[in-house]
């Protein structure tokens, strides 16, 4: 049972494979009536449970099974007492649509199909359409929709805001915005498309049992898209909820006794230039918070002393600069041979002026993480050739500019635009952004289901280079894969912005204070 609940949070579904495991459902046995039952039971329950203090509530409803259950719970709530108007201008429902119609019309329950009656409404329960949509919404059912949304009035949509695209989250000519999003049986991947943010709300799941062999059946034993969860995440780190003795016996949140500091990995991070000195500082302090064991920080000579006072337990190598202050050559100590580290970060506030430091770690036999700048020579002046042709992994960090710099083409579907490109050059990709997405090489797919918009500051992503470079280095000593590391290093720095945003608001959260609250945060 608590692996059934482990994987309905992970799964993610497009419509064609939700209808697939309705079929099955249904194909089993289950009566299509009966489902449609359960699951607007549980929809009244979550209602009264958490919205109760409402007088009037408007129920919108479609021609299809979206419109059913908005039917069935206007039947629940009337019988519960509150006061239910049905809005819908349709005049041809599905069968079992139309029989809910009809029965909630013998109650007596007041139907329109004028939606001025509904502007004394408190609250709206959106059933207009659900998983599927597939065409543009027309008038009148869009000037109807506009008309809603104008209101401000709070609506609750039922499985999907009625307007998006199931799988792309793109709004089909109109859409509700809808306050809460009652996702029904499993994930839609539209709600977790960074376009539909606005539309959706807080999202809950509403879990009407679909079995876990229906599941399966369709999408694997390891579906390819899944969302990052808190058990995940900390079961990867190693923590129940800061409760040591129930940790595994070695993990990052628990060490071995015994361990030493080379077996906590070693990061080597090329950073900074003298226009973008801050670059460097919050990039190493993203890599401290991880708790890496040796931190190497390759600077611009004229830097190093300004790296040493901030970070005294890194060993800052001082490189060659231009005149401007920009590295031009990696230069390790005593001509140290450069995969003796565990892994390299490179790329905050390098500039695009000099190439050659990106040129010699492409060459390396080590895990690469490259973010920023590193991406922008990779982009303008290297090209993705070499990144292909790398012998060791290689992780990318782009936002959406610097997504679109290197890979030109993204598509309405920014989850299949991440896939495609981890497939084309054989890196993860991790697209940044308000859900961020990471894909690897076949395709494997996560997102970030929760974050704030309080990382939308120049610093954020330092950090989390730093962060993630440092956890990198830990893959082979703690026997977690890459992409492990990459989705958990994720969810800590949004969960530390979150933590933070909470405590500061979202004003408050500047790179130090993150990097600060990646260590609280797992204290909590
Ligand atoms: N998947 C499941 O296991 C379950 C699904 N249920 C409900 O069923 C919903 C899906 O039901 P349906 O497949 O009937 O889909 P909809 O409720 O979205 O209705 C589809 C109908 O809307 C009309 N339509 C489609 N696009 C239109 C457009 N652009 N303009 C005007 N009319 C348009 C068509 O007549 C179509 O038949 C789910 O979202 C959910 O609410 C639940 O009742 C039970 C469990
Ligand atoms: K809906």
């Amino acid at each position: 049972m608590k692996n059934r609940k482990k994987l309905i949070d992970q799964v993610v579904v497009t419509a064609n494979q939700m209808r697939e495991i309705e079929n099955r459902i249904l194909a089993g046995g289950m009566p299509i009536a009966a489902l449609m039952e359960k699951v607007s039971g549980l929809i009244a329950r979550w209602i009264i449970q958490y919205i109760s203090n409402f007088k009037q509530i408007g129920i919108l409803v479609g021609p299809g099974h979206n419109g059913g259950d908005a039917l069935v719970v206007a039947r629940e709530l009337y019988f519960r007492g509150y006061e239910v108007k049905v809005y819908s201008p349709f005049n041809k429902y599905k069968d079992l649509t139309a029989q809910h119609f009809q029965y909630v019309k013998s109650l007596g329950i007041s139907c329109y199909s004028d939606i001025q009656e509904f502007s004394g409404c408190d609250i709206f329960l959106d059933g207009i359409f659900g998983f599927g949509l597939k065409t543009d919404i027309q008038n009148p059912i869009a000037s109807v929709i506009s008309t809603i949304n104008q209101w401000f009035i709070p609506v609750i949509s039922i499985d999907i805001p009625s307007g998006l695209h199931t799988d792309t989250g793109e709004v089909l000519g109109t859409a509700i915005r809808a306050r809460y999003t009652l996702c029904l049986g499993l994930w839609k991947l539209g709600l977790l498309q960074e376009q539909a943010l606005d539309y959706v709300g807080r999202t809950e799941l509403i879990d009407f049992d679909i079995p876990e062999v229906d599941i399966q059946a369709v999408l694997g034993k390891m579906p390819e898209i899944q969302r990052i969860t808190f058990p995940k995440a900390l079961s990867i780190l190693g923590s129940s909820g800061g409760i040591p003795s129930k940790c595994p016996s070695f993990s990052l949140f628990s060490r071995s006794l015994i361990t030493h500091k080379y077996k906590e990995g070693s990061l080597l991070l090329i950073c900074g230039s003298q226009r973008y000195a801050g670059a460097a500082i919050l990039t190493a302090l993203g890599a401290r918070a991880s708790g890496v064991g040796m931190l190497s920080i390759a600077v611009p000579e004229s830097l190093k002393f300004l790296l040493i006072s901030h970070l005294p337990e890194a060993i800052v190598i001082g490189c060659p600069e231009t005149n401007t202050g920009v590295i031009t050559k990696l230069v390790l100590p005593n001509n140290m041979d450069i995969n003796k580290f565990d892994a390299i970060a490179c790329g905050p506030g390098l500039t695009t002026e000099v190439n050659s430091v990106i040129y010699q770690v492409l060459e390396s036999k080590i895990p690469l993480l490259m973010d920023a700048d590193a991406l922008n020579i990779l982009a303008k002046i290297l090209g993705l050739s070499l990144l292909i042709n790398r012998q060791a992994p290689s992780i990318l960090t782009p936002h959406l500019g610097e997504f679109r710099r290197l890979f030109i083409n993204i598509s309405e579907d920014r989850i299949a635009s991440v896939q495609t490109a981890a497939k084309e050059t054989g890196a993860i990709i991790l697209l940044k952004g308000a859900r961020t997405v990471i894909s690897n090489s076949k395709g494997k797919t996560w997102v970030n289901p929760e974050s704030t918009s309080a990382l939308a500051r120049g610093g954020s992503g330092d950090i989390l280079t730093g962060l993630l470079g440092g956890l990198i280095t830990k893959v082979a000593y703690y026997n977690i894969s890459l992409e492990d590391m990459v989705t958990t290093a994720v969810w800590w720095h949004s969960q530390a912005a979150i933590l933070a945003a909470n405590e500061r608001t979202e004003l408050g959260v500047d790179g130090i204070t993150l990097a600060n609250y990646l260590t609280q945060v797992i204290c909590k």
